[in-house]
């Protein structure tokens, strides 16, 4: 575990750091006794990818609107770090800099400072929607950062890319109470102007920014905090800690350096190994013993959540990593905005789509981004449901209603909702009888369970979606005129992947969503891109993930990922011929709900499915089918040999 505020390294000067540049690029030895380790790691990183040490590197930007996607991505980080982000404007501007906040891959998402400098780093691409992972711009303090997991200065001549030497800059990473990277704070200025205590600064807005993530985040859960020197509790100094059932399941970073302890004592830790004696009551302040010495410490129990958290954790699991969020062109992004809004004004939102275009994941953002985001989304898909059974998931029943029945009885998913969400799924393949009921249920806003008993008042909002095109389904006869106007109210059609106008960009955002901001994240090559770009995704981006994922998972640490081990029928297939448009390659709703054979379900089995593919069409060579997937010979014999072969 890093100290929190690591000592700053002296600085070497000019002459000795060009001397030292001279013998690392040109394989001389000597070069370590001027550099500070993170350095030299960091150089030797670059150099392994194959950097361009002289000229730019090639950081594409994002457009305006992917940024301002990524910014909503990121909104509440943003809040969060707001006040820090003034205080050190201040700091950055008095000494000519920029504060600049990133997310956890290193994308610049905002900038505050001196509009002067602003100006000269956005020539070398300092600016927002601009990567600056390591891989993407070489050494730099915020790229560095985030690999080291710790502060870090990277000033003048330490920076990969010589035109990145007009630069000072010093960075370090925010961590949220599981220890996952969420962001990065930075101030950079001129490589001219030293600013002694960038370092120290930034640091110390990290450790006001992590304290905060505590506020509020754990309903219910005791938290202690504690330090060995009383002055410095309710401060951001103070060591913070959260046990469930005595378990510690999160932290800060000074709790875990006064202990002696890593991000991996999450989960694994209980009370009375930390320290000695009970919880004791909340409230209380004590003096207690741990294995590293005496400490004051209070215990607080956060108010338990206003409403059930059934459907979302509070508690995220420790060691899981943060998923990515989906990406979304620019008009859904709109349509989202939109749906959002009337959702709040009590307007029902209709989403159709082809299979696997996002329509659940669209349902579950309007949920997330919306007021209702802290109570329970209910989802329901109604064509998995036998009649009889969807009846009583939506509406409950009564103690001993029917044969089955839970001796209990079940409050049904309508009163479940209440407060929240209700996301019926495949409304299209509700049965015809019970799309008169859920009628009546909208129409009155009440609930009567199945076996008698008294209505009950709900209050949720309606997120209804279905791949079959519902306005046709009322001309045929097969869905209800009067219930299709009131859940269609206001009409989201997500575009099937063919008819996005910038695929690579979006199968280039996704794949480093997949892949995270490691150094040796493997890259697409634009050959690969340009081919998945072109695919026609009849299962959308349920299809495109999976193969994304299989990619991904088959390549080598470092590698860059080449149009040869894709599925076969993709290279094949697309880079012969262009995708067609939308409005001539729709396919019939009963083709477009199968994604290509082998390329759906977990990632182990397409994984798998992916491997069998190319084995036979190698007619077992194995040599020649790892070769097609860009994998190595012993991954395929592991394989087989799974397999009993
Ligand atoms: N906007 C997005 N960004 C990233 N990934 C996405 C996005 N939308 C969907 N996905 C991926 O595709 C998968 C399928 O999405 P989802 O279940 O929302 O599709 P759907 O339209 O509801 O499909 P179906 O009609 O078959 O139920 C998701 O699990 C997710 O991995």
């Amino acid at each position: 575990m890093p100290a929190p505020f690591p000592p700053l390294s002296p600085v070497p000067p000019p002459d000795e750091l060009l001397t030292a540049r001279r013998r690392f690029f040109s394989g001389a030895p000597g070069a370590e006794q001027a550099l500070a380790l993170p350095i030299i790691r960091s150089w030797t990183r670059c150099a392994e990818r194959g950097l361009p040490v002289g000229g730019r590197l090639k950081a594409e930007p994002l457009t305006q609107g992917e940024l301002s996607i990524r910014r909503e991505r990121y909104e509440a980080l943003r809040r969060r770090c707001r006040p820090e982000l003034e205080a050190l404007h201040l700091s950055a501007s008095a000494a000519g800099g920029i504060v600049i906040l990133t997310d956890p891959t290193g994308l610049v998402l905002d900038t505050v400072g001196s509009a002067d400098f602003a100006d000269r780093a956005a020539q070398v691409a300092l600016r927002p929607g601009v990567s600056w992972s390591e891989a993407d711009s070489g050494t730099n303090a915020i790229g560095t950062a985030l690999i080291e997991r710790r502060g870090i200065e990277v000033r003048g001549a330490e920076h990969y890319a010589e035109p990145h030497g007009i630069l000072t800059c010093a960075a370090a990473p925010i961590h949220d109470p599981f220890g996952e990277l969420v962001g990065l704070l930075d101030l950079s200025g001129p490589s001219a102007v030293p600013h002694l205590h960038a370092l120290a600064l930034v640091e110390l807005a990290v450790g006001q920014v992590e304290h905060r993530l505590f506020e509020g985040a754990f309903p219910g859960r005791d938290v202690v905090r504690f330090h060995a020197d009383p002055s410095f509790l309710g401060t951001a100094r103070e060591g913070v800690l959260v046990f469930e059932d005595h378990r510690l399941v999160a932290a800060n970073r000074p709790a875990l350096s006064l202990l002696g302890l890593g991000w991996d004592a999450l989960g694994a830790r209980r009370f009375s190994e930390l320290f000695e004696g009970s919880l004791g009551r909340p409230g209380d302040a004590r003096r207690a013993r741990t294995p590293n010495g005496a400490v004051m410490l209070r215990l607080e129990r956060q108010a338990p959540a206003p409403v059930r958290m059934a459907a979302v954790p509070a508690v995220a699991p420790p060691a899981a990593p943060a998923p990515a969020g989906p990406s979304f062109d620019a008009e859904t992004e709109q349509a989202l905005g939109r749906a959002i809004r009337l959702m709040n004004a009590g307007v029902p939102v209709l989403i159709q789509g082809e299979t696997g275009s996002g329509k659940e994941v669209f349902a579950r953002q309007i949920h997330a981004r919306g007021p209702r985001a802290d109570r329970t989304f209910a989802a329901v898909n109604c064509a998995a449901l036998p009649e009889g059974l969807i009846e009583s998931e939506l509406f409950g029943y009564e103690d001993g209603a029917f044969t089955g029945a839970r001796r209990a009885g079940f409050k049904g998913l309508f009163r479940e909702a209440d407060g929240g969400v209700l996301f019926l799924d495949e409304i299209g393949d509700m049965p015809l009888g019970l799309q008169s009921r859920l009628l009546r249920v909208l129409q009155e806003r009440e609930v009567t369970p199945l076996g008698g008993g008294k209505a009950v008042k709900v209050d949720f909002a309606l997120v209804c979606a279905s791949h079959r095109d519902l306005k046709m389904l009322v001309e045929q006869g097969s869905f209800r005129a009067d219930l299709y106007f009131r859940i269609a109210q206001y009409t989201v059609t997500l575009p099937p992947l063919r008819s996005l106008a910038d695929r690579e960009a979006l199968v280039e955002r996704l794949w480093r969503d997949m892949a995270g901001p490691g150094a040796d994240a493997p890259l697409l090559s634009p050959a690969c891109r340009e081919a998945l770009a072109r695919h026609t995704w009849p299962g959308n981006f349920r299809q495109l993930t999976g193969v994304l994922k299989v990619l991904l998972a088959l390549a080598e640490p470092g590698e860059t990922v080449g149009p040869e081990a894709l599925p076969a029928d993709i290279s094949a297939a697309d880079l012969r011929s262009p995708a067609q448009p939308a409005a001539t390659s729709s396919l019939p709703a009963s083709q477009a709900r199968d994604p290509a054979p082998g390329l759906s379900g977990d990632l182990g089995s397409v994984t798998r499915a992916a491997m069998d593919a190319a084995l036979k069409e190698c007619d077992g060579n194995i040599s020649r089918a790892a070769r097609r997937l860009g994998i190595h010979r012993s991954t395929l014999h592991r394989h087989l040999a799974s397999r009993g072969h």
